[in-house]
Formats: C-alpha cells, structure tokens, sequence
C-alpha cells in the first residue's frame, strides 16, 4: 500500500505522480492543513491559483486531492492545483443567497445524521437525499441516541423514514450503548471516505470520537493546536478511523440552505432549465407538446428519466409550499381586516352609547 492510500487514494482509477499529491484535511480562512499519508502540512494557495479561480467551487475543500509544492523541513506547502472531485456536497453558503460552497469532497458514502428524539423533519431529509445524490455520493441514513428511545418508538421512526428514503439504508444508533455502530462500520471499509451531514446537535462529533475510539484525546489536541483561539466548530475536519476509513465531520447544519428558494432549484437543475428554455412553447408542460426539448432529451437519454422525476417532484413541493404560504397569507390578512372592522364596529357602538 502506498501511503496515498492510506488515506483513501485509489491507485486504479487515480493514476499520476503521486509524489506532489496530498489530501486537504482542514481548511481555515485562508491556510488548508494538508496529509500525504506520511506528514501534514499548512498550506496556502498559489498565486497563479488564486488568479484563476473564479467561484467558490474552484477552492479547496475537505477530502479535496491537491497538487503541492512541498516544504518538509517547515512542514508547509503550496497548493498549486486540485485534482478533479469525483463527488462534492455542496450547500448555499451561510448567510448569503447566491454563494456556494462546498462541505465536502471525494466520499464515497454521505451519512445524514438525526436525532431520533427530536425534529425529524421527513421532508428535509428527503432533500439531503436527493443533494446527495446529486454530490455523486451514496446516501445512507444514521438516527442516533437511541437509547433515549424505546424500541417500539425507534420502529416507528425507521417506518416513517422508509416512506421517503426508499432503498437507502437506515440505522439506529448510540454512541453511548454502541448499539448500530458495527452496521455503521458495513458502509466505513478501509480506504473509502464518508462523511457526516447534519443538523447541530445529533450527535455527529461524539459519534466521530466513538468510531476513533481511543484516539479522541489526539483529535482534541489536533483541533486546539490549529485554532488559535479562533472557534473550532467551524473548521470541517477528516479524520483516519482505526481501520483506515477516512471520516469527514462537518460543522453543525444550523445554517444548511440547500433548497431554500427557487434559486438555488435552479442551480441544481440547471441542465433541465436549460432544456426547458430551448422548447418550442415557452409555457410547454412537457408533456405531448410538440417541439419539447425536454421529451427529446428524455428520449434520447440526454436526460435521465429519475433525474427528470425527481425535478418534477420538487417542483410540486415547492407549489405546495407555495399554495401553503399564499393560504396563510391570505388567512392571515383576513383576520387582520375581521380585527379592524371589529375595532370599528366597537367605535361605533360607543360612539353610538355615548
Ligand atoms: N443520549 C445520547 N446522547 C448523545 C448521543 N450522541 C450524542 N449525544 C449528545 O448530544 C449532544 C450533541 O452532540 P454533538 O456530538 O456535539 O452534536 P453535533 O451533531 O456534533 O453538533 P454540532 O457540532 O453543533 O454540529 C451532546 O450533548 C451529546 O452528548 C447518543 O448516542 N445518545
Ligand atoms: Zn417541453
């Protein structure tokens, strides 16, 4: 085994010089802590690099492969390059509408983490699905702390996650009995890297220090050295599990904005909006319209049908939503016009008293 491979290169489908390459393992504001399977490194971005990016995609993220210039003796690096992704997660970045970054890149599995006691959001979970795939990753579905939960309640929580994730695994956990950690481990094999998405505070950290067992107190240190003061929770971190499968933990989702809004739908499907554009009737229902580019497409397998299915569906949550919203509105704009009208009519009785 090369030492690339040992976090997670695969020599038979990744074949260049090895020398150069390195894995991003942390990323800070401007410095990225780099892995050659051997030694870390702290790196920055070339200038050339800098130059040619042009969005928020073409920068390094956790699990990125990059090529590096490397300076052993002052364990730091150049980055100089950065190899294809053969998946990335992206979301919307926090606090603004338009920008993307990216969570996580290269794995082969996404673990959507819940809680099973609380706030199991059906919907939202159908969405992490559904992004996953869109990553190029596998989806599998983790709900931990089971052991706040009988076993009668966790079966109805797995029956209702069943509806929406069709043929993705579930799996009841608890870091604390250890219950479910062995099948979590079927999708963590030596070699593979996954990573763990999820709102704040079900568990992904403290199942990250379960599955590296006895190595936690030299995370804890890792993280306290590089943060400088700054917040730790931030920084997204890949981590090497005992039997060499490579974790990605990501900071709590508290700010996930993947579907929120039209606009970022379209970002996901933009090669369907494209299609669409390119149909004979701007108002074609894709249906039996003639000249819809859409059926062409599907029909000559430009588009995947699934891919077309789950747009399709998105569409109809999103009016859905939509309907939902305008009917709340609407009710609400009522009972503010049945409160004025009221207000008068109790002027008016007074005024009438009076
Ligand atoms: N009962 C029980 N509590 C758990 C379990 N796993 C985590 N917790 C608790 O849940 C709380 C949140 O856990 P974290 O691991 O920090 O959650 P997180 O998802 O990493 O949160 P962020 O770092 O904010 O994204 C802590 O108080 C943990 O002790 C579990 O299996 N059972
Ligand atoms: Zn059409």
């Amino acid at each position: 085994m090369n030492k690339l491979e040992t976090i997670g290169w695969d020599s038979s489908v990744q074949d260049i010089d090895k020398e150069n390459i390195a894995r991003v393992i942390a990323v800070q504001k401007n410095s990225y802590r780099i892995l050659d399977g051997e030694m870390e490194y702290f790196s920055h971005l070339s200038g050339k690099f800098i130059n040619q990016a042009l969005t928020s995609l073409d920068y390094p993220a956790v699990g990125d492969w990059v090529e590096v210039q490397k300076l052993p003796k002052e364990q730091k690096a150049v980055i100089h390059q950065i190899q294809p992704r053969k998946s990335q997660f992206v979301r919307q970045a926090a606090g603004t509408k338009t920008e993307a970054q990216i969570v996580a890149a290269n794995m082969d599995t996404v673990f959507i983490v819940n809680s099973l006691n609380h706030d199991l959001n059906l919907r939202r979970m159908e969405r992490y699905i559904l992004s996953t795939y869109e990553s190029g990753a596998t989806p599998v579905i983790v709900l931990t702390k089971k052991d706040e939960c009988t076993q009668e309640e966790t079966d109805l929580i797995v029956a209702q996650v069943e509806e929406v994730a069709i043929g993705v695994p579930i799996i009841p956990i608890s870091s604390i009995t250890q219950e479910g950690i062995e099948e979590l481990m079927t999708y963590l094999p030596a070699g593979e890297t996954a990573a763990l998405l999820g709102s704040s505070g079900v568990g992904k950290s403290t199942l990250v220090n379960t599955l590296i067992g006895n190595k936690v107190q030299e995370t804890k240190d890792v993280r306290e050295a590089d943060s400088k003061g700054r917040h730790t929770t931030t920084h997204r971190e890949m981590f090497l599990l005992p039997n060499g499968a490579l974790l990605i933990d990501t900071p709590g989702m508290r700010e996930l904005q993947l579907w929120e809004g039209e606009s970022s739908i379209d970002a996901t499907f933009q090669d369907i909006e494209t299609l669409e554009s390119e149909c004979k009737f701007t108002d074609c229902q894709h249906d039996t319209e003639p000249g819809c580019r859409v059926q062409e497409a599907l029909a000559n397998g430009e588009l995947l049908e699934e891919r077309f299915l789950s747009y399709l569906k998105l569409q109809r949550e999103l009016a859905y939503e939509k309907r939902k919203q305008d009917q709340k509105a609407q009710l609400a704009e009522k009972s503010k016009w049945k409160k004025i009208s009221k207000h008068q009519k109790d002027n008016y009785k007074h005024r009438k008293k009076r």
